[in-house]
């Protein structure tokens, strides 16, 4: 039978152009789209509804990414305890990411069609037939635009995508493919088929800080869903609060303390005065040799997202922790946005020399997943396992999925093959890229954003072990000092906060962070030099030693 290839999908794409992955909220419900909403949302509640144990399952296909620890399609053993395949923290993150998209997607499409050929086209009148043919072929995986403020009522908002929202969605029924029919939706959550708990066929629980997460109890996937021992009845069944998702994206409280909205941040991610090599785009990995303005990375953001859709502190979702998040069906359409930007950046610095990470300096030690031995270095050729190219278990690497559009997408700001991209009939590079700027400058900035190059960064290098052992928090302040003093409301709520860091236990005893300050959004919170060395003054000596 040999292994499961990844091919992407085909049908649609020509030589010189791609169907195109669209935004989530552009596709779902506009009626031009409305046969692809109901063939993808009754595949994907097909292949929710598949056993457990067989390979292309839902289950199975979440699983690959972290818990359960096992293999897929392939035959080996743990090359690091307690750990999936993907890779986080590692230049391979966006990589590794990019060909589990597209397993999810080809999958997708597959029983797509398999409903189209074995429920609805013979039901169908022959003058219907096309119709449904051709939404079936040009689809893609649409992608969640997190960064993008969302139209909602007379509000523009950071939310969730329309079609996630509700317990029960419309779709066309599949007995005569004209009438609708309410279904559970399969974007709200995944439950699992048998109603037994995910823990029956693998699924471990998540040690987080003091307390272990019983995802093994779970029969359905949560976001923001309270967890209380009087209320794990229901956090069990998989509860979703999509408000709480929604609010959480707008006050976006970063971990790490950088406190831009979530659109600025994104924006930054392309501006080539904070990020000049994918090494510093595309991972958390620190490396000496990135300069202080390269701290934001796509890595980052996505974690922040993450997060957010989850749930955190006593809420708890899925989305928020790494080896249970894929269960979740909306990571699928986060991660298809993830790759969106990765393609947006590649197609942006597809001229540098540092587009990828051929440089030994720039390769480094993998944290270990399932197929990588912790230590390994990653390059290029790393295989990103398991998935395959085809059925003689040949592995994917980071050098095959460069190139996106081989793989058969494209996304709506990469079209190079539009007419308004040609002068004299020839293909002009300048034309495409300012193009692609200006349309993100669209997206993601508002006028404050021009003073970005402006942005004050503070790099800060302290003791984790400063007090013996005992944890912590740092918070960072641009401000008077006095007026902290004063300040009778816990340190978090203060308006001057710029950063706060709370130093984990590792083995390395100095902590380097990076506080972070937008110069000019809100003239309260605006850096002013003179300030600094008060800044200096309120660290230094208390936590042993502050250096910029
Ligand atoms: N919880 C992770 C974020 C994350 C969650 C799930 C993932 O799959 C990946 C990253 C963090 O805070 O860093």
């Amino acid at each position: 039978m040999g292994t499961y290839a990844i091919t992407g999908i085909k049908a649609g794409a020509t030589t010189d152009s791609k169907p195109l992955r669209l935004e989530v909220d552009s596709w779902y419900p506009t009626t031009k789209y409305e046969v692809q909403h109901s063939l993808f949302l009754w595949a994907l509640r097909f292949l929710q509804n598949r056993h457990p144990s067989e390979k292309l399952s839902y289950y199975k296909i979440a699983g690959i990414h972290g818990s359960p620890y096992e293999p897929w399609d392939e035959d080996t053993s743990a090359k690091t305890e307690d750990e999936g395949y993907c890779t986080h923290d590692s230049l391979l993150f966006p990589c590794w990411h990019r060909p589990y998209v597209l397993l999810f997607e080809t999958v997708s499409q597959q029983v797509l069609y398999e409903i189209m050929e074995n429920e609805v086209i013979t039901k169908l009148p022959e003058n219907r037939r096309k119709v449904w043919h051709d939404a079936a072929a040009t689809f893609r995986l649409p992608y969640w635009d997190w960064a993008e403020k969302k139209q909602r009522g007379d509000s523009v908002v950071y939310d969730v995508p329309l079609i996630a929202k509700h317990a029960r969605i419309e779709v066309y029924n599949l007995k005569d493919g004209s009438t609708k029919v309410m279904i559970d939706n399969p974007m709200y959550k995944f439950t699992m088929p048998d109603g037994l708990v995910m823990g029956s066929y693998g699924v471990e629980d998540v040690e987080d800080g003091t307390m272990a997460i019983p995802f093994s109890k779970s029969v359905g996937t949560s976001r923001w869903a309270l967890y209380e021992p009087e209320s794990s009845q229901s956090w069990e069944e998989g509860e979703v609060d999509n408000e709480m998702a929604a609010n959480a994206l707008a006050t976006h409280k970063w971990y790490k303390g950088e406190n831009l909205p979530l659109a600025e941040m994104t924006y930054r991610l392309f501006l080539p005065e904070y990020i000049k090599s994918f090494a510093q785009f595309a991972t958390t990995k620190y490396n000496t040799v990135h300069d202080p303005t390269g701290y934001l990375n796509l890595e980052f953001i996505h974690n922040n997202v993450h997060n957010w859709t989850g749930g955190t502190d006593k809420y708890i979702g899925h989305m928020t922790e790494v080896p249970v998040a894929a269960f979740d069906p909306i990571f699928f359409m986060h991660h298809c946005n993830v790759d969106r930007q990765f393609a947006i950046w590649q197609a942006l610095n597809e001229d540098s020399a540092d587009n990828w990470f051929e440089r030994e300096d720039e390769q480094l030690p993998d944290n270990g997943t399932w197929s990588i031995e912790k230590g390994a270095i990653d390059t290029p050729d790393t295989p990103l396992a398991p998935f395959h190219k085809d059925t003689q278990a040949t592995y994917f690497t980071s050098n095959d999925v460069k190139d996106w559009m081989k793989w058969g997408y494209s996304y709506p700001e990469l079209q190079p093959w539009l007419p308004k991209y040609k002068q004299d009939g020839v293909f002009n590079k300048d034309l495409y890229t300012q193009d692609i700027r200006d349309q993100l400058q669209k997206l993601y900035s508002s006028p404050e954003v021009k003073h970005a190059p402006a942005d004050v960064i503070i790099n800060v290098e302290y003791k984790r072990f400063a007090l013996g052992g005992i944890p912590y928090t740092l918070y960072f302040f641009l401000g008077d000092e006095k007026e902290l003093v004063q300040y009778q409301e816990p340190l978090y709520t203060h308006p001057n906060l710029h950063g706060q860091d709370v130093p984990i236990p590792q083995d390395d005893p100095f902590v380097k962070v990076r506080v972070y300050h937008q110069a000019a959004t809100d003239s309260t919170h605006r850096f002013q030099p003179g300030r600094y060395s008060q800044l200096k003054r309120a660290t230094r000596g208390k936590v042993g030693g502050f250096s910029e």
